[in-house]
């Protein structure tokens, strides 16, 4: 291994471990991702990759070890102070306004990484900044032509991408994205992986992900989770030539991913 002592990563666990009861779900993980990667959390059902996943947003604390985020202490802060940090995690559609336009949503993601409150959205109409980083956010996730669309009229695969456009609208550097493609269709899926590829050039992204095509599509980088244990971390073709990981896990779908083109 090169000499990593004193390089900052974008995102670093150390002897991270978390309970729930008695059970020892997460079970000492270190992992540290270079800023500008992309990398993909795989494993099997239950394995630990949300579990992983709400430990850096903040969503959980773990019950030792640490979290940081490019080099500073983030474990025990809350979701809104990490992200505040520079870090952003979709929270699936859900959490899309319903009946505010693709603009209205876009912009109350860019206005509350400035610092305002969504009650005050109504007076801020004319602030000039905001609406201009609106509208290049609408355009880079591919819905300049959905505008003034209300969240709740778009399709699922639109309302997949403007929560993507939520998510990257306050400026961090570092995205969380949970399944971004699940749910859609393998034409959609592949144009869903270019823009997420756009739209997080020069960014750090972690994603958990299932499906084997999109994860060889899209990371620089797959992380395994096993019984709450990363037993690989390595590039995808370190990764599918890893006995462990096809013995573990992989064995199957990375035929199917080959098969697939990836
Ligand atoms: N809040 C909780 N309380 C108790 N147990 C939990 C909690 N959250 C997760 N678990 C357990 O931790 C284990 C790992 O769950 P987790 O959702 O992290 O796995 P996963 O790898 O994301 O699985 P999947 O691929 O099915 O989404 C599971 O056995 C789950 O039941």
């Amino acid at each position: 291994m090169s000499n990593v002592q004193n390089k900052t990563h974008a995102i670093e666990l150390k002897g991270l471990r978390k309970s729930f009861g008695k059970t020892e779900i997460i079970r000492g993980v270190d992992l540290a991702v270079e800023a500008g990667d992309r990398v993909a959390i795989i494993g099997p059902n239950g394995a630990g990759k949300s579990t992983l996943f709400n430990l850096i947003s903040g969503r959980l604390a773990p019950t030792s070890g640490e979290v940081l985020l490019n080099g500073k202490r983030i474990d025990g802060m809350r979701p809104f102070e990490i992200n505040r940090l520079g870090l952003s995690r979709s929270f699936q559609i859900t959490n899309i306004f319903p009946k505010l336009s693709v603009f209205e949503n876009l912009r109350c993601g860019v206005l509350w990484s400035l610092g305002y409150r969504y009650t005050f959205l109504r007076f801020l109409s004319n602030l000039d900044d905001a609406n201009e980083r609106t509208e290049e956010l609408i355009h880079q996730v591919g819905l300049g032509k959905k505008r003034d669309v209300l969240a709740v009229n778009l399709t699922y695969a639109e309302q997949r991408a403007l929560e993507i456009g939520v998510t990257i609208a306050g400026g961090a550097d570092v995205i969380l994205l949970d399944e971004p493609t699940a749910g859609m269709s393998k034409t959609e899926t592949q144009h869903f992986i270019s823009l997420i590829k756009q739209v997080t050039v020069g960014k750090t992204l972690l994603t958990v992900e299932h499906d084997m095509g999109v994860v060889f599509g899209l990371a620089d980088k797959i992380a395994v989770v096993v019984y709450g244990e990363v037993i690989a971390f390595d590039t995808p073709a370190a990764v599918r030539a890893n006995p462990r990981v096809q013995e573990a896990y992989l064995g199957s779908a990375v035929a199917d991913a080959q098969g697939a083109g990836h």
